[in-house]
């Protein structure tokens, strides 16, 4: 199953799209006793943003509701909801792939998908194949033509369904009503993005729009008609060397070889990315430590990038440190400043 939700399935979180209706400045009443002026003052708070108290029973119904209703991005277009930009083709030991069918700039949305069904990370197969049948004819066919791995990892020895799921599950963590992450995950199946397979060098990333209820997928580089479409399954992989990610990928997956470019390269290629891989390592560890000035930590991270370019590495990393993630993600920033004005240096 894909676990890499926590960064790379992200979500995004921006406020409820329907507004809020004004609430009118409070009036004295015989509502409001005189002496109800706070009450009044914290209804007016509430209602911005609000999650209201729920009956239990009622929040499967809410939910549906809720998800009939959600808004399609006014980005999204047919493409992106029906048609994505790629073929799925035949890519030997890997199985079915996606092929871009034409020429993709980089940050393109490819794809924007509903899940086909949103279940709890760790099931009995009696609770799949109850799940399982709930679900109509057509989504069932649906989860059924997807692939299922026989390898040797963690999805070996389960029943049809649940290796299914582990083979093209994102584990995606649920963010709570206050942004943060609630740090419960469940295991959604996108049908379309389960067809694009894995690469440590991806082209493309995902990541969870709750507002949409919708795995959207992105072009980190351009992609040129006949590329394969990759994305990263497994967070911070750009930390670890091939036998590594060989073990992450197995016990996550079951795929017990990955065939990316990166590991099926030479031996001696191999050896040189294992090595970038570990200074990367060691470089984002050695900030954990603290202090280092500002024009040290800027040629560290310069040192990093450079590596992430020689390594092939497009994405934004997941170093497996949610500070230095942010860190680096504001160097970038930096780095790239919009057109026409100088790079911020290391004094300023
Ligand atoms: C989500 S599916 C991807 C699509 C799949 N190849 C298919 O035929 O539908 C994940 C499975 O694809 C295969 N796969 C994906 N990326 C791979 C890679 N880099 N190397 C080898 N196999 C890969 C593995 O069997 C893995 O369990």
């Amino acid at each position: 199953m894909f676990r890499s939700a926590a960064r790379a399935c992200r979500p995004r979180i921006t406020p409820l799209r329907t507004a809020p209706r004004a609430v009118p400045a409070p009036r004295r009443s015989f509502f409001w006793s005189s002496s109800s002026s706070s009450a009044a003052a914290s209804a007016t708070d509430l209602a911005a943003n609000h999650v209201p108290s729920v009956a239990p029973d009622l929040l499967p119904l809410l939910f549906g509701v809720l998800l009939a209703h959600a808004a399609i991005d006014e980005s999204d277009d047919e493409k992106t909801l029906h048609c994505p930009p790629w073929k799925v083709e035949s890519f030997g030991d890997k199985g079915f792939g996606a092929v871009a069918a034409r020429d993709i700039k980089r940050g393109e949305r490819l794809i924007s998908e509903r899940p086909l069904c949103c279940w709890p990370n760790n099931i009995s197969a009696e609770e799949a194949k109850r799940l399982f049948e709930a679900m109509s004819e057509q989504e069932q066919a649906a989860f059924m033509a997807l692939a299922r791995t026989d390898g040797s990892g963690g999805v070996t020895n389960l029943d049809e369904i649940r290796a299914r799921r582990a083979t093209n599950g994102f584990s995606i963590p649920l963010p709570a009503a206050d942004g943060s992450m609630m740090g419960k995950s469940v295991a959604m199946v996108f049908p379309r993005i389960a067809r694009i397979n894995h690469s440590c060098a991806p082209n493309a990333a995902q990541a969870m729009n709750f507002i949409t209820f919708r795995m959207e997928v992105y072009a980190i580089t351009d992609i040129p008609a006949g590329t394969e479409i990759t994305i990263e399954y497994v967070p911070s992989l750009i930390t670890a060397s091939a036998l590594e990610r060989r073990q992450k990928l197995r016990t996550s997956f079951g795929f017990d070889r990955c065939l990316c470019p990166v590991c099926a390269a030479s031996p001696a290629e191999v050896e040189l990315s294992d090595s970038r891989r570990r200074e990367i390592k060691a470089i984002s560890g050695s900030f954990r430590a603290g202090g280092g000035n500002r024009e040290a930590n800027w040629a560290k991270m310069t040192r990093i990038q450079q590596l992430l370019d020689e390594e092939g590495y497009r994405g934004l990393p997941d170093f497996g440190d949610p500070s230095f993630n942010h860190a680096f993600a504001v160097f970038r920033t930096m780095l790239s400043p919009a057109q026409g004005s100088t790079p911020l240096s290391a004094s300023s």
